[in-house]
């Protein structure tokens, strides 16, 4: 095992000999325990000559006294054994650190494992260090110290004893596992516990509770069956403690007739059982413990440490890099839950960086649903979603999403603007408010410094801040899901029109037509066979899209555009190889050919 490999490779040889060398008056008392018993019984008491007695028992104080001055000098040099563990172990930790950085592969625990994992592995060393030699001095003194009462009552008892070590130690191998085990498992419900609770704004903004429910049960069950597999573990360390603690005591106990007829004295049978009761038994049960507990979290916390310091080779898989931001989903299907019927089939779609796409439908028909999926707050049932060739969610910052609900929170004007991008200057938090049109609110709020009040703003004004927060964010995609429904017309077009001149790819879910019309393309979902394509192409050949454009916009006659669409952004040809579900519907439509596409 790697920890143990580095564990006893760490052992200094001097320090070592020299807690060897405390060890042996350390034994004294153990090696005596018996037979100062048997003298006491057979020569004194039993003898009749109770000052005899006493006066073995006085001997038994004396080496408790001789091996109390070894145990002191033994502590004493515990720290030239452990603390040079603990150096290599720092300079393992930091060593590794600056290597991986060097090599690109930042490592953000290094300052935990340094001081918190280090930690504990220290101590737990140290502990295994006292408990380990604590069993071999007792266990080497009470078998000199029995064998030199009676052998034959030493025949008896080891057998049995040994035998319980021996199944103890074989139980260390897979002990260690469940509880790494039980580690892993623990951090996942972390990480998991930790993502869903750092996105608990946006969670209930979203009314997702039962999806974010949902993704910590997974990890809890799986932690709770581990827990439970090491609970196991530990029922079998009661069965060996049976083995070499008791066994041993039973066997004397039966034998004993068998014993006293062979010429066995009182004294010695009662030593023996000395040693089984106040030496052997004790001594198992602090190995035991000792191992079981601190040895596995030493060997646990240790393999941890040393993989995490160690430098991926160049051949190992590097993070995924972005490659622009196209989106791309492929075969994306969606269902809420494993027997619901399917809110998204089959659905393909690329958009490449720099697009700008408004989705509509009925209501209900999945487009908040295709939003949180494209930022990766959901994950399809099949088919995948990428955004810049990562898998949409797993590189942070690279998306933002504002719900029909945006949120604010009690803090300063610039606490809020600055939410998503910390380093933002003035002059870019200015342009960003000025940009999306929110320059009156906060001047109305008295500025900057101003403080938010969240229930005293309304659903359009907090909005606006969302808006402005978004607009400032680095993020290079950003999905707006109804996010200026409580704007009227005019400033969600200033709101709308800021977003489609930023840079980035714009994904608007249309509150209004004008929304939809001012987007380069627009995807109608209308749960069978969603179409793409332009205003224009779209009214001419989707009746849901004509019907939804009437109902929007009474009297309008199709194909007429009041707002000019923004101008298409070139189109990189990687991104638009063919994908079948939409395509179908694309060639056979004359309205729509020279318009750049990439479904
Ligand atoms: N958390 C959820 N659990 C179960 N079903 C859900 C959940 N969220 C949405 N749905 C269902 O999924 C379907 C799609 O919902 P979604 O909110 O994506 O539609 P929408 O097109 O955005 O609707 P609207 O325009 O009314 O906002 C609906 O039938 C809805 O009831």
């Amino acid at each position: 095992m790697n920890a143990l490999r580095f564990g006893l490779a760490a052992l200094p040889r001097r320090p070592l000999l020299a807690l060897a060398a405390w060890s042996v008056p350390e034994a004294l008392p153990s090696a005596l325990l018996g037979v100062a018993v048997a003298r006491a019984v057979d020569s004194g008491f039993l003898a009749g000559r109770p000052v005899v007695g006493l006066a073995w028992l006085g001997v038994l104080l004396l080496a408790a006294g001789v091996g109390a001055i070894g145990a002191r000098q033994v502590f004493r040099r515990l720290g030239d054994v452990v603390e040079p563990f603990r150096d290599e172990l720092v300079r393992r930790v930091v060593g590794g650190a600056l290597r991986r950085a060097v090599a690109g592969q930042p490592d953000d625990g290094a300052v935990v494992r340094l001081t918190r994992q280090v930690e504990i592995v220290r101590d737990t060393y140290a502990g295994l260090i006292v408990v380990v030699r604590g069993f071999v001095v007792t266990v080497v003194g009470a078998a000199v110290g029995l064998m030199s009462v009676a052998p034959v009552i030493g025949l008896l008892i080891l057998p049995p004893f040994v035998l319980g070590v021996a199944a103890f130690v074989a139980t260390l191998g897979f002990a260690a596992e469940r509880q790494r085990a039980a580690v892993r498992t623990d951090e996942r419900l972390s990480a998991t516990a930790g993502a869903v609770l750092a996105g608990v704004r946006d969670v209930v903004a979203r009314g997702a509770e039962e999806h974010a429910a949902a993704m910590v049960a997974g990890p809890i069950r799986e932690q709770a069956a581990a827990e439970r597999a090491l609970a196991g573990t530990a029922a079998l360390r009661t069965l060996c403690f049976a083995v070499g603690g008791w066994l041993p005591l039973v066997v004397v106990l039966a034998a004993g007739p068998w014993l006293v007829r062979r010429g066995l004295t009182a004294g010695a049978i009662m030593g023996a059982l000395t040693y089984v009761l106040f030496a052997l038994q004790p001594a198992l049960s602090r190995l035991m413990s000792g191992l079981g507990g601190s040895g596995l979290r030493f060997v646990v916390t240790l393999d941890r440490i040393l993989t995490a310091s160690t430098v991926v080779t160049a051949s190992a898989p590097r993070p995924v890099a972005a490659r622009g931001y196209d989106v791309v989903l492929r075969g994306v299907t969606f269902r809420y839950g494993p027997h619901a019927e399917p809110v998204l089939r089959d659905l393909d779609l690329i958009l490449p960086e720099g697009d700008h796409l408004a989705i509509v439908g009925p209501s209900g028909i999945g487009k908040s649903t295709m939003a949180s999926l494209v930022c990766g707050l959901l994950s399809p049932a099949s088919g995948s979603i990428l955004v810049g060739g990562a898998p949409a969610g797993v590189m942070p910052g690279t998306r933002v999403l504002i719900p029909q609900e945006a949120y604010v929170f009690a803090g300063t004007v610039r606490e809020n603007l600055l939410y998503l991008r910390p380093g933002a200057s003035t002059v870019e938090v200015e342009a960003a408010v000025e940009a999306v049109g929110a320059s009156t609110l906060v001047d109305r709020l008295g500025g900057m410094e101003a403080p938010v009040r969240p229930d005293e703003l309304s659903a359009g004004e907090r909005q606006l801040i969302a808006l402005a927060r978004a607009y400032l964010s680095p993020a290079p995609l950003v999905v707006l899901d109804e996010a200026t429904c409580h704007l009227d017309p005019a400033a969600e077009r200033v709101a709308e029109e800021a977003f489609a001149a930023r840079e980035g790819t714009l994904i608007v879910i249309a509150h209004r037509v004008t929304s939809a019309e001012r987007a380069r393309r627009i995807l109608v979902l209308d749960g069978v066979s969603p179409d793409l394509g332009t205003h224009a192409a779209l009214l001419s050949r989707n009746p849901l899209y004509r019907e939804l454009h009437g109902l929007w916009h009474p009297g309008l006659i199709a194909g007429a555009s009041p707002t000019p669409a923004r101008p298409s952004p070139p189109v990189k040809p990687s991104a638009l190889p063919g994908l079948p579900a939409l395509r179908r519907a694309w060639p056979s439509d004359p309205a729509d050919q020279g318009q750049p596409h990439a479904v």
